[in-house]
């Protein structure tokens, strides 16, 4: 067990801040970046591009870690600026989903292998691995391609794989970089809905990355990013009462 059962608090970003490259051509993507998400919500960072938003995802998701700042996750400190405070690679496999803007599935698995790969790897088994993948595919919609490999599915049914993938290990974590740009806007809003049901019927906790607009009601809490400062939106509910 970890040590966060008294705290209901996922994801606490503090001050994040990265630079890319030195001198003229430096670039500061994040500048004191904060964000706080509980268990069990789900999070929309909106922004323009070049903003910095997957800088920051990218960042939460232990990929890139920041310049500084810190990041605590259920509790336990992982990054402190670029200084890895866990086994980086272990804590993602088991605690973070992420899913990015292109689905990056292995091409040489099928689909449902790529989606049962990501349980092997933490120790599920073949079979109990199988059955959550058929499970996740189907409500994801993909069921009927689980044999094909990822070059013969559309970008959609791609995505909708990885999503299935992000989704397997039941993270505490899920991360979202525009997981529905490739989708039209039906399936996109269901992706959406899927995204807020596990976290709030699994409690985790979600970040998504968007410029869809259209589905913002989904999320409890809208953030946006400028210049590679984040704010908070106005709350979702009090926007919709309106
Ligand atoms: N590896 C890198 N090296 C140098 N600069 C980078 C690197 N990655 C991102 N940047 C720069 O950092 C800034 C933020 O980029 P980032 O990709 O985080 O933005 P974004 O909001 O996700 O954009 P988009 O919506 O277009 O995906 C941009 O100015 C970008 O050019």
């Amino acid at each position: 067990m970890n040590s966060v059962e008294h705290n209901d608090t996922a994801i606490v970003a503090t001050n994040l801040t990265k630079r890319y490259g030195s001198g003229n051509t430096e670039v500061i993507a994040m500048r004191e970046a904060s964000m706080t998400v509980n268990a069990g919500e789900v999070v929309a960072l909106l922004g323009p591009s070049g903003s910095g938003k997957s800088t920051f995802l990218t960042a939460i998701g232990l990929i890139n870690p920041p310049t500084s700042g810190t990041i605590t996750i259920r509790g336990q400190m992982v990054l402190d600026g670029e200084n890895a405070q866990v086994n980086l690679r272990a804590y993602r496999r088991q605690h973070i989903g992420y899913v990015f803007q292109k689905s990056n599935l292995i091409p040489f698995l099928s689909a449902i292998e790529n989606v049962q790969i990501a349980m092997q790897l933490n120790g599920e088994s073949k079979r109990e691995s199988h059955r959550r993948a058929m499970e996740l595919m189907d409500y994801l919609g993909v069921a009927d391609r689980a044999a094909n490999l990822p070059s013969m599915l559309s970008g959609g049914q791609q995505q909708r794989v990885a999503v299935a993938r992000a989704l397997a290990n039941r993270p505490s974590v899920i991360l979202a970089d525009e997981p529905t740009a490739a989708l039209d806007g039906h399936r996109g809003r269901q992706v959406m809905e899927l995204f807020a049901k596990v976290a709030h019927e699994q409690g985790s906790a979600v970040i998504v990355v968007t410029h869809d607009h259209r589905s913002l009601d989904v999320f409890d809490t809208t953030y946006e990013m400028e210049d590679g400062v984040i704010t908070q939106s106005q709350p979702q509910h009090l926007a919709n009462s309106k």
